[in-house]
């Protein structure tokens, strides 16, 4: 039952619950030496205080797992609110102090898991004010439980040698405490740090360093994924190979660098085209672009069957053909032929990409600065 009351979609709110369940088991297995002690009479309480003490620590503890799993708790800033529980459970300690004669070890070990759980956020001067509190408390809970004239008992004595060592317990606990609170929080820093820097890498790793477009692993990554899309919803979706015409001229008649710069300046047309497009095309998947190989370009668009894509690069081609690329050489006249495929059902990206291949070299046949559909 409890498993079901604790979600798997949300890992945070999972662990928060889960340290509230063993908060409640940390009371329950307090129950047998409670029950020893009070039939052998350490406590001074019977079985109905007993009831009680145990009572108000599960329904404490069950309040606070209602108020985090109905996201009650989420207004505050410590969503867990572990100082309020912790200060709660360290008043029930204090109780049981009041009431313990013999049985003095369960009221330090109570203290002891209270404060136990505060290693999961508090900071050293929360650990320090706790300890502050829980002296006061001790100290008045010490006046009221003994009249002056019972001071200079042995009993009165002992509960004195207690209290110095909790407080000297309290204090070590405090100390070590948020010491692995801030190794915690340090181990935070540095694994958000490690995701960033390893979101950064993925991005390096698939780009193209001269465009900044896609690169060839991408593509065929998203190629992959739209399959997948195709199959699973049964929806069309299109790639496009676009070749420069006469690339090597370019590089022939200006040199390498400028041939460098004029692929950048397709790149550029491709993709802010394919964003005009996308816009237009709102809520759907965003298209995608990248450097096939040396000068030859490849779009993914999904949701697009062949006539449609075809239209797109039509456009596409136009735009190319009417703006020159600007290089440091002055503007060059730049025409790419191009081949477009629709996904076939069943067909492997390796088909789709060869169907596309063979429609951008008719496209070149037929005098380049074309776009030709695959059959
Ligand atoms: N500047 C530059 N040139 C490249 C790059 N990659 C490939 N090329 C050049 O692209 C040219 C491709 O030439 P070809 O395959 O003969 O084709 P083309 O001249 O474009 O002619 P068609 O494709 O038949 O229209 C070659 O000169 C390559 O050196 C690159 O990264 N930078």
């Amino acid at each position: 039952m409890v498993r079901s009351l604790i979600p798997k979609d949300d890992r945070q709110l999972a662990t928060r619950l889960k340290r509230q369940v063993m908060g409640l088991v940390s009371y329950l297995m307090f129950m047998a030496p409670l029950v020893y002690s009070v039939e052998n009479g350490w406590v001074g309480f019977g079985y109905v205080g007993l009831a009680w003490f145990l009572g108000v620590a599960v329904t404490i503890n069950v309040l606070f797992f209602v108020a985090i799993r109905g996201g009650f708790s989420r207004r505050f800033a410590d969503p867990s609110m572990v100082v309020l529980q912790v200060g709660l459970a360290a008043l029930l300690a204090l109780v049981m102090a009041y009431y313990a004669k013999e049985a003095t070890v369960i009221t330090t070990a109570l203290f002891f898991t209270a404060f136990f759980f505060g290693i999961f956020s508090f900071t050293r001067v929360q650990y320090l004010a706790l300890t502050a509190a829980v002296v006061l408390g001790y100290a008045l809970m010490l006046v009221i439980k003994y009249d002056p004239s019972q001071r200079g008992s042995d009993a009165f004595r002992l509960e004195l040698l207690y209290f110095v060592v909790l407080v000297m317990v309290l204090l070590w606990l405090s100390i070590l405490g948020s010491y692995v609170v801030q190794l915690r929080a340090s181990l935070a820093r540095r694994s958000a740090d490690l995701a960033t820097a390893l979101a950064r890498l993925k991005e390096l790793a698939s780009r193209d360093e001269l465009t900044g477009l896609y690169n060839r692993r991408h593509l065929m990554d998203t190629l992959e994924q739209q399959q997948d899309r195709a199959v699973r919803y049964d929806e069309p979706f299109a790639l496009c190979i676009l070749d420069i015409d006469h690339f090597k001229r370019v590089n022939d008649s200006y040199g390498h660098g400028v041939g460098d710069e004029a692929l950048r300046a397709v790149g550029e047309c491709v993709r802010s085209h394919l964003r005009r497009m996308d816009v237009i095309g709102r809520g759907k998947s965003q298209s995608t672009c990248g450097r096939y190989g040396g000068e030859e370009f490849l779009l993914v668009l999904p949701h697009a069957d062949g006539a449609d894509a075809w239209v797109s690069i039509e456009r596409l081609r136009t735009a190319m053909h009417d703006s020159p690329a600007l290089t440091s050489a002055g503007p060059l006249s730049i025409t790419f032929s191009a081949g477009v495929a629709q996904y076939r059902h069943g067909e492997s990206i390796a088909d789709m990409l060869r169907r596309a291949d063979a429609a951008m070299y008719r496209a070149k046949s037929e005098g380049r600065d074309r776009v030709e559909l695959a059959e």
